[in-house]
């Protein structure tokens, strides 16, 4: 019989971010059993795209050889609507982790919160998809009292959402929100076309930051310039813009137009080599005025313009000395005056990621009356 205290969590996704959220989430659960006022919480499901371990009967899954024992699962992979009729039907409140890109996922999130299911994650697809999405996420939460965080769908764990949330809560009126929002696009132009020395081969920086776990699972999502446009889609929402989607505003893509309809992300790893020659005529370009180039988005919200692309930068500029995968994020309201808030640091990565989403837990857990 479940205590009052437990709380049953179910991760889905078990990749990169997925693999430090579970290790982070040992810690906690560790952290939290020392203290007999704080909740109890079970790991009762993980699942990757084709394989599930969960526990039928809400009894913690352990946490040694975890990737390991889901790897060798021999139960039958539960489809997500099994899932979701598993989870509704817990004794216990629960908590369900989706870290995957999955739009599929992010689509249930209205159905999953209506059955008072909270959910934490890093996956941007609900946030900035249709407008009615958005709208069907909150409205179920209100109704049926379950939370949703999602603070690492824009800047990994940097506290990007939440300060954006606080500014307008308190009142605050934000008029412009610009930088660097791509772990990825960041770390690419800093290594490609750094503010001193000659810089790597584009193609080979693209593996390595997809080597690195920056990149979306295609890293074709974050060269057309999708993943910024949905961060910023995201932000414009919170600061009160009614963007329909991340398609609706314009948005510069980086994918060659002759592997633009190449079949598989692999293969256009492949084959980006053969366009190595067109971005260094983008980077001379900028050399040639002194500048380096870089990938920022911006969000005039007066004008309610919102744009994502390359633009040339002064070396001294902040955004031109960005180091490795940083991100820098400078918001510009009424209280802040001509000085923006500024929020930089890593933006991308397994651990910085899960660090957000662990987050996220704590605050549903502070939160589950
Ligand atoms: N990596 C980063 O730095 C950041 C990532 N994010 C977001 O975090 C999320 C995860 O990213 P990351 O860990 O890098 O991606 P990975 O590709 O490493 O991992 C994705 C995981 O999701 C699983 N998965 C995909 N679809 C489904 C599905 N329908 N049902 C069950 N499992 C599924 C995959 O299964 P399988 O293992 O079988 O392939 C895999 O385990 C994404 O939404 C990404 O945008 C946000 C900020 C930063
Ligand atoms: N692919 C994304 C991951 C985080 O959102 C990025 O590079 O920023
Ligand atoms: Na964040």
């Amino acid at each position: 019989m479940p205590s009052p205290k437990d709380v049953y969590i179910a991760v889905i996704g078990a990749g990169g971010v997925g693999k430090c959220f579970l290790s982070q989430l040992e810690i906690l659960s560790n952290r939290l059993s020392n203290n007999s006022s704080s909740p109890k919480l079970s790991l009762v499901l993980v699942s990757r795209s084709k394989k599930t371990l969960y526990s039928p009967q809400y009894t913690a899954l352990p946490f040694s050889n975890l990737a390991s024992s889901l790897d060798s699962s021999t139960q039958e992979p539960l489809s997500l609507p099994k899932i979701i009729e598993y989870l509704a039907a817990a004794p216990a409140k629960v908590v369900l982790v989706d870290n995957t890109s999955s739009q599929d996922v992010a689509d249930a999130y209205p159905q999953v919160l209506s059955k008072g299911i909270s959910i934490v994650t890093p996956n941007k697809k609900a946030f900035s998809g249709s407008s009615k999405l958005w709208q069907d996420i909150f409205t179920a939460a209100s109704t049926s009292g379950a939370k949703v965080y999602h603070e690492s769908s824009v800047g990994a764990g940097l506290p990007v959402i939440s300060t954006l949330k606080e500014l307008v809560d308190t009142g605050d009126e934000v008029t412009r929100i610009e930088g660097v929002f791509s772990g990825t696009m960041s770390f690419l132009f800093n290594s490609f076309a750094p503010t001193e020395g000659k810089g790597g081969k584009w193609s080979e920086e693209v593996k390595k930051a997809k080597d690195l776990g920056y990149t979306e699972p295609d890293p074709r999502d974050d060269l057309n310039g999708l993943d910024v446009a949905r961060k910023l889609t995201i932000l414009a929402r919170l600061a009160g813009l009614q963007v329909e989607s991340p398609t609706s505003f314009p948005v510069q893509s980086l994918i060659p137009k002759d592997l633009e309809s190449v079949g598989s992300g692999e293969e256009f790893v492949q084959r980006l080599h053969e366009f190595d020659t067109q971005m260094e005529d983008v980077k001379l370009e900028a050399e040639k005025e002194g500048k380096v180039v870089r990938f920022v988005g911006s969000i005039d919200v007066g004008q309610k313009e919102v744009k994502v692309g390359l633009e040339n930068f002064d070396r001294s500029h902040p955004i031109a000395a960005l180091k490795g995968s940083d991100n820098i994020i400078s918001f510009y309201t009424k209280r802040y005056g001509a000085n923006p808030l500024i929020i930089q640091g890593a933006g991308a990565g397994g651990e910085v990621t899960a660090m957000g989403v662990t987050g996220d837990l704590i605050k549903v857990l502070e939160r589950l009356s």
